[in-house]
């Protein structure tokens, strides 16, 4: 089947987000919003937000407690019905009101998620005029981008789409996958990478060669036939190998390890 998205991983808190519709649908796209990027940006338009958002949105506030310093720059014209700050950084900001095409002009990224198809509709033209990238969540036809389920596991994020064919199949296999990735021990091990790159010295070509065969075991139970690894177990297997991912000092180079320059 034709499968053409290509995926990319946005800096929420260097974007701004506009969702419209705080229902349901705008509860369930902004707890993931928050989940996998708790520094985002966002301005919700909505005449009512639901009691789960609500409850979410003050729970994010609590955490941040008063550690989080106020926008100095911002002055919005409107006055809110919420604002609320994360402890990273993050803020929603709520206009309790009916969607106006100008409301688009102010942001990047824009969510439609009323209950009325004409609503998400008029949404999808104003981000169109103004050239905004916008997710229409009653029309995948509509939608510039689709958002994703999404692991997080340290520095490793994972975005899995089915491209828009079964949302229930992208959840089961993030929770699969969740299951799968031990928290700790996968931070680690990119840690420990991060670390070992750093110290490499040489030119690219060589940092390349070394990288690619350090880490040319680290999956090799997954992929090499119907062997099973318990929850994680791959990982910490490949984690553990002598002169694999403890230690950072080079390997020695024997040549084996794929090469690729990309
Ligand atoms: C992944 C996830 C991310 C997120 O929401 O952040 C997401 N939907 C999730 C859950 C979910 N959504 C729906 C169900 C009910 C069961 C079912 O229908 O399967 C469940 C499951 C549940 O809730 O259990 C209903 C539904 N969804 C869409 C439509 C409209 C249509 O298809 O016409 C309808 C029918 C509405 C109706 O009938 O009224 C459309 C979209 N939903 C997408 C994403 C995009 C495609 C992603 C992809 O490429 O796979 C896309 C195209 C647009 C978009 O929203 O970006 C999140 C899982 C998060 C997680 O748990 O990890
Ligand atoms: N993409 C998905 O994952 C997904 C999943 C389920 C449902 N849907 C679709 O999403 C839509 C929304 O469903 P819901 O359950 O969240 O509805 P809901 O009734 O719970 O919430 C609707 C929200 O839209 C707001 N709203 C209504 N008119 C508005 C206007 N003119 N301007 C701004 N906001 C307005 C309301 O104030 C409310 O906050 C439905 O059409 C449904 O088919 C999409």
């Amino acid at each position: 089947m034709d499968n053409p998205l290509y995926p990319a991983f946005f800096r929420l808190d260097r974007l701004e987000m506009l969702v419209v519709g705080a229902g349901q649908v705008g509860e369930e796209k902004l707890s993931f919003i928050l989940k996998s990027s708790p520094n985002a940006r966002v301005t919700v338009v909505a005449p009512w937000m639901g009691e789960e958002l609500q409850q979410l949105l003050d729970r994010y506030a609590a955490e941040a407690g008063a550690q989080v310093p106020g926008d100095a720059v911002e002055a919005p014209a409107e006055t809110p019905a919420g604002r609320w700050r994360t402890a990273a950084g993050g803020r929603v900001t709520w206009f309790r009101r009916e969607f106006h095409p100008d409301d688009v002009k102010a942001v990047d990224l824009v969510i439609a998620a009323t209950n009325f198809h004409a609503v998400n509709r008029q949404v999808w033209e104003a981000a169109k005029a103004a050239r905004r990238l916008a997710n229409i969540a009653d029309t995948p036809s509509l939608c510039d981008f689709y958002l994703g389920s999404i692991v997080t596991r340290g520095p490793l994020k994972v975005a899995i789409s089915t491209n828009g064919q079964s949302p229930t199949f992208a959840k089961r296999f993030r929770q699969w996958l969740e299951a799968e990735l031990p928290a700790a021990e996968t931070t680690e091990l990119i840690d420990n990478l991060k670390l070992f790159r750093d110290r490499l010295t040489g030119d690219f070509r060589t940092k390349v060669r070394e990288l690619n065969t350090l880490t040319s075991g680290l999956l090799a139970p997954a992929r090499s036939g119907p062997r099973r690894c318990p929850p994680g177990g791959c990982l910490l297997a490949a984690g553990s190998e002598p002169n694999d991912l403890g230690p950072a000092s080079p390997p020695e180079l024997d040549g084996s390890g794929s090469e690729n320059l990309n």
